[in-house]
């Protein structure tokens, strides 16, 4: 627990805490009116949540750095190869590995059907940007022509090139892709959409004329879910297949609708399910002046209040959340769908301290604890109806809490819900709980870390980025790890994946809650996420992270490809035969067997990571911005978080660790590497040259610490470091 650097902030004495006074005046004056709860006794039952909940959490952190002093202490008396039966005894006996319960049953009650029925995209945002959390939230629906034609999901070369104004070959594809879509997932009883000429309502029903004059009608009459404007001339025609929607529009006045043979002028998908509004890796809130920004972000969310007034493409607009859709059924009768993605909220994990509250010794309290209180109190809004929109339908609030180690820490966030229900006047179990299985001890049990949650829990996740980072930091004296590149091809991490699913399904989350799988970390990669994240649906997961609006409308795509539900059905089947064991495999360490690289090999392995490390460092300690793309050593922009820079900064540290690079050429490199950066930045006015301020820059500075001293960082995490220079530069 650290002391508060901070002295600008003035702060509201408590009996025996202080509130950062900017806390203290946002909570009074706009989250607490019309919540239900009374300003005195909301700040004194907060002192007695502080008091009960602080010790555990020290306990937690403190339990985390004795195992991993336990499992260095192993490594080091046992540096021959692991003998696997040998170092699972030990990870039992030192009660790393917990006895895993024999029936766990999910009992969650008020889940909204986007995360207990329905299949779909989960689009990530930075909660922080409300430019963005509001295009999030919107993201419900996207255009499948904008996905399409501006992104790499087709051909860009030759005739195919977007350029300067529309190019009609790039349009026809863009369309034929669309009907392709269209014959496969809703096809007709006679012949393609491409030949159709008019959509009109008949009879109860879709009729849809031909170029050749002949009606005809869905295959499957089910697939038609309604319509906007006449029923012979509808402006909108709403299709469904495996639970979601996708709507064709249609305008003969338009610039698309106009050259089209049946006026469609663009095919809009049902896109986002769920969205994270993110206070974790993607953002950077270092004081309580970020937090009550990121918190005002949230509450402007849950009231719909949320505005943003940006320019785009010359023109002003002011951003807002998306009203609902209105439609007419088969029978002419009115029916609405959500226009926004239901929103999750993801707390901090347990690990960090916030200045937004200090103990009586000025210590900052754990900003998880606070998260939970205030991101709740705050939905609690959307609960009572204190919006035009609704988030939860059901009544729920969906808190995602990453980074958990094993069952004791998802207990106390259990426990810690619980009391926040008391404080805030919410019945049990309304907030419910998402558990990123992103860290190594709970992978390991994932079944009991399921069990203390099992009438609260809504997800479980595969973050793999955290889950990467950590497989190194635990295993980091066990030996050198294979190049980073590498690590995905390991046979833990398909194990970890593998095992996420069996253990969701066998704890009976189909129909209840969500499978979830990773974030798609490659944002201009769309026809490489359109060839490969199918994979996901078909591993058994209802859903999976995606990093933008256009990535979740492509993803969306494969839903339609797969139906999630009876994937999962014949895994319990395969799983009534009997379980998979993957423990052994989970306990197997990316460890290099050949470690005779070339020294041009170490020095792109040590470039590709620095790299990444400036590149993402150098905009959050200086800039604030929390996630960025940043362009790898081949020129591909990636999605840098906290996760991914936890992974490139205990890669070097582990290869420092054993010798396999020197600490010279590890500074050489950076050096050679942030002038590179700089020519990326040199575009951007609010930027600073790193090169030749390698002594005062406080984002180069940081980026060494991260792995100079990263073997000894806490689980391998950056945000320690991250914030320490983030606040040093806010200072200067
Ligand atoms: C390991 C983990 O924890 S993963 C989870 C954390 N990661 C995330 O949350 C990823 C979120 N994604 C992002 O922040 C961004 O997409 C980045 C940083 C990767 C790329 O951002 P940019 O370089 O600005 O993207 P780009 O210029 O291509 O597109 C910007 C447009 O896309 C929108 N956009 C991009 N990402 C998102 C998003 N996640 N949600 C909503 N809108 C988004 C922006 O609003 C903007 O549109 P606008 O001009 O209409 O407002
Ligand atoms: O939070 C996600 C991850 O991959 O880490
Ligand atoms: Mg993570």
């Amino acid at each position: 627990m650290s002391k508060s650097s901070i002295t600008t902030s003035s702060y509201h004495q408590l009996d025996n805490y202080q509130v950062s006074t900017l806390l203290y005046q946002f909570i009074n004056q706009q989250v607490l009116p019309e919540s239900g709860v009374e300003q005195e006794s909301f700040w004194a039952g907060l002192e007695g949540y502080l008091n009960e909940f602080i010790p555990t959490n020290r306990a937690l952190l403190a339990k985390r750095k004795q195992l991993q002093s336990q499992i260095n202490d192993w490594h080091q008396a046992n540096p021959q190869a692991i003998e696997p039966q040998a170092y699972q005894q030990f990870l039992r006996d030192i009660n790393y590995i917990v006895d895993e319960p024999q029936h766990v049953s999910l009992d969650t009650a008020k889940v909204d059907r986007e995360l207990a029925l329905l299949a779909g995209p989960q689009l990530v945002v930075p909660v922080m940007n409300a430019r963005y959390a509001l295009n999030a939230a919107n993201a419900r629906w996207g255009s499948l022509y904008d996905a399409l034609y501006g992104t790499n999901a087709l051909e860009q070369s030759g005739d195919m090139a977007p350029g300067a104004s529309y190019n009609p070959v790039r349009g026809a594809a863009v369309i034929a892709y669309g009907r392709a879509l269209l014959d496969q997932h809703c096809p007709l009883a006679h012949g393609s959409h491409s030949d159709a000429t008019q959509y009109s309502v008949l009879h109860g029903g879709l009729s849809v004329t031909l170029k050749d004059g002949s009606k005809t009608t869905l295959e499957n009459a089910a697939c038609f879910a309604g319509y906007q404007g006449e029923a012979e001339q509808p402006s909108a025609i709403l299709l469904q297949h495996n639970g979601l929607h996708i709507e064709l529009q249609f305008d003969p006045e338009h610039q698309i609708g106009a050259q089209d043979s049946a006026a469609i002028k663009d095919i809009v998908m049902e896109s986002a399910l769920t969205t994270i509004m993110d206070c974790e890796d993607s953002i950077a809130a270092v004081d309580a002046e970020d937090k009550v920004t990121v918190y005002q972000n949230w509450l402007g969310l849950m009231r719909g209040t949320l505005c943003e007034t940006l320019t785009k493409n010359g023109r002003e607009i002011i951003r807002k959340l998306e009203a609902n859709r209105h439609y007419k059924n088969a029978q002419g009768h009115g029916f609405s769908l959500s226009g926004r993605s239901l929103m999750f909220v993801r707390n901090v994990g347990h690990l960090m301290t916030s200045d937004l509250v200090l103990d009586t010794a000025g210590n900052e309290v754990p900003e998880g604890i606070l998260d939970a209180v205030f991101t709740s109190l705050i939905a609690k809004h959307d609960l009572l109806g204190n919006s035009p929109f609704r988030n939860s339908r059901e009544g729920s609030i969906y808190i995602v809490k990453p980074k958990m180690h094993g069952p004791e820490e998802v207990a106390f966030s259990n426990n810690l819900f619980a009391a926040v229900e008391q404080l805030i006047g919410l019945s049990p179990n309304t907030i419910k709980l998402g558990i990123m299985d992103e860290e190594r001890r709970t992978s390991v049990n994932l079944k009991a870390c399921i069990a203390q949650a099992s009438q609260r829990l809504v997800f479980i996740n595969t973050g793999f980025l955290d889950r990467t980072g950590d497989e190194i930091h635990t295993s980091m004296l066990a030996g050198p790890m294979v190049p980073k590149g590498e690590i995905k091809n390991s046979t833990w991490i398909k194990a970890y994946e593998l095992n996420n699913v069996q253990v969701g399904l066998d704890c009976g989350l189909k129909g209840k809650a969500q499978i979830g799988k990773g974030m798609w970390a490659m944002p201009e990669m769309m026809a490489e996420m359109l060839e490969t994240k199918q994979a996901h649906p078909l591993s058994g997961a209802s859903t999976a992270w995606v990093p933008s609006p256009t990535a979740a409308t492509l993803h969306a795509i494969h839903y339609h490809q797969v139906n999630v539900a009876s994937i999962q059905k014949q895994l319990l089947e395969q799983l009534a035969d009997g379980q998979q064991h993957y423990l052994a495999d989970l306990l197997t360490p990316p460890l290099a067997t050949d470690t005779s690289w070339t020294e041009q090999q170490l020095i792109d392995e040590l470039d590709n990571n620095i790299q990444g490390i400036l590149g993402y460092v150098v905009r959050w300690v200086e800039q604030g911005v929390g996630c960025s793309k940043v362009p790898d050593i081949n020129g591909i922009g990636l999605m840098e978080d906290r996760a991914t820079l936890r992974i490139s900064s205990q890669h070097v540290a582990n290869w420092l660790k054993h010798g396999i690079v020197s600490e010279q050429l590890v500074k050489q490199r950076f050096e050679v590497i942030a002038a590179l950066v700089d020519q990326q930045n040199a575009g951007d006015p609010a930027y600073q040259n790193m090169a030749g301020n390698f002594d005062r820059s406080c984002a180069y500075l940081a980026a060494l610490d991260l792995v100079f001293k990263g073997a000894e960082q806490p689980s391998g995490y950056t945000e320690p470091l991250l914030h320490q220079w983030r606040r040093k530069f806010k200072a200067q």
